[in-house]
């Protein structure tokens, strides 16, 4: 056996393919498998395969091929029933069989989350069809949110302020949701302090936390992220605690993006995601072992040393703005050439671009989390597409 381990990877975007970089480096043998081909985590995998996350006989067909030690899901759309069903038969799903099938829909990881664990959330309500939205809406109140249960990156979401408003935002919910369970969750909007996302590692000698990180989210995407988010020792050890509580019940080992609203001393719940999140990617500058590496070591059941971060430091997403499948990328150099201070980028390698799809990410770090905000957003504004 010339690897350490074989992985399926289940979706190979960027995530994946940082992902893919950092089990490659601890000697592991990468299937990156994603419904488009030459997918960013396809050019640096071992092997790819084409085919829908979502179709139960190509997942199973391709499981069987390769026969893997791990099944390493990088998107929550996937038929998560087949993942159950392998994980019996005795392959390692990541983290586990029933934490993907769990946080696949808001509904089920809410429920988890509020009603057994009694970890503090927004109030919220399902509704199924427009009328059940309106009843939904009384329950939670005037600013509140309407989301597809399975969505991702603000996809189908928007914000509701009044009744009239509902009819639009039950449409461009049910229009943009993915899977065909018209079923949305309404939640009160919180007016919130900030948010973070807390990297929790479930590791086999415990759990291990990276410092928090902040975000800024536009039409429900991350824009940018900093590390450390400034927050109070109370905030933080209720983060903590409540993370600890969701990913002890989840279970298995890996990295889990906890994302929680904070107001005042008070500490909101809102949603996970069983691997690497977006916006952890600033630890790709700001930690010496990334989430990525991170979630490869937890996996492989390798030690995961107490994380330590290296100096404030920030992203800043690179988005396209049309479709396209000729465009080249400009002006690198340029955004790399802040004086003085540590900046790198991330091209994904994506082969086209639509409006607002992440096509990079600008990585810096500074004196502190403003200034090393101020230079990511810089370079990844000095990258161009050039759109031909
Ligand atoms: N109830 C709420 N009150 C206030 N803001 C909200 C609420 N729900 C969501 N948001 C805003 O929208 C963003 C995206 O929401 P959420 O994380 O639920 O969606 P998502 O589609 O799962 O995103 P991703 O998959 O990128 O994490 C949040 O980070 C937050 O900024
Ligand atoms: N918030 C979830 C998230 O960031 N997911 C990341 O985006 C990719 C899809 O990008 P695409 O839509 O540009 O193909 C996913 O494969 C994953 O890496
Ligand atoms: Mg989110």
């Amino acid at each position: 056996m010339t690897h350490t381990a074989k992985i399926l990877l289940l979706g190979s975007g960027e995530l994946g393919r940082e992902f893919t970089i950092s089990a490659k480096r601890l000697g592991a043998y990468v299937i990156a498998c994603d419904s488009y081909p030459r997918a960013p985590a396809m050019q640096m995998a071992d092997a790819a395969e084409v085919f829908s996350m979502l179709d139960g006989d190509a997942l199973r067909a391709a499981i069987a091929r390769h026969r893997p030690d791990f099944i390493v899901p990088e998107v929550e759309a996937i038929r998560t029933e087949i993942l159950a069903d392998v994980e019996a038969e005795g392959i390692t799903v990541v983290p586990s069989a029933r934490a993907t099938q769990l946080t696949m829909n808001r509904d089920r990881i809410r429920d988890v989350a509020a009603l057994e664990l009694g970890l503090v959330t927004s109030r919220y309500r399902y509704a199924e069809s427009l009328e059940e939205a309106r009843d939904a809406a009384t329950h939670t109140g005037f600013p509140c949110v309407v989301k597809p249960v399975m969505s991702s990156s603000g996809k189908g979401q928007s914000t509701v302020r009044d009744a009239e408003e509902l009819d639009r935002a039950w449409a461009y919910a049910v229009d943009n949701m993915r899977g065909d369970r018209r079923r949305v969750i309404v939640e009160q909007f919180v007016a919130f302090d900030y948010e973070i996302t807390l990297l929790t590692v479930r590791t086999r000698d415990g759990v291990r936390f990276c410092p928090p990180i902040g975000h800024r989210q536009e039409r429900g995407d991350y824009q940018e992220s900093w590390q450390p988010a400034a927050m109070s020792p109370q905030a933080l050890a209720k983060a903590q605690d409540m993370a600890r509580k969701v990913v002890d019940n989840l279970g298995g080992y890996g990295l889990f993006g906890v994302e929680f609203f904070v107001a005042g001393e008070e500490v909101i719940f809102s949603e996970l995601s069983p691997r690497p999140h977006d916006t952890g990617m600033v630890t790709l500058i700001s930690q010496g072992l990334s989430e990525f590496d991170l979630h490869a070591r937890a996996i492989l059941g390798l030690p995961v040393p107490e994380v330590a971060l290296l100096g404030p430091a920030a992203s800043a997403v690179i988005l396209a703005d049309r479709d396209a499948t000729a465009f080249r990328y400009e002006c690198v150099a340029q955004a790399l050439a802040t004086p003085g201070a540590d900046v790198d980028l991330r091209l994904f390698g994506k082969p086209t671009t639509r409006p607002y799809r992440r096509m990079g990410v600008a990585l810096a770090r500074g004196a502190d989390t403003d200034t090393a905000r101020r230079i990511a957003r810089e370079a990844a504004d000095a990258v161009t597409i050039v759109y031909e």
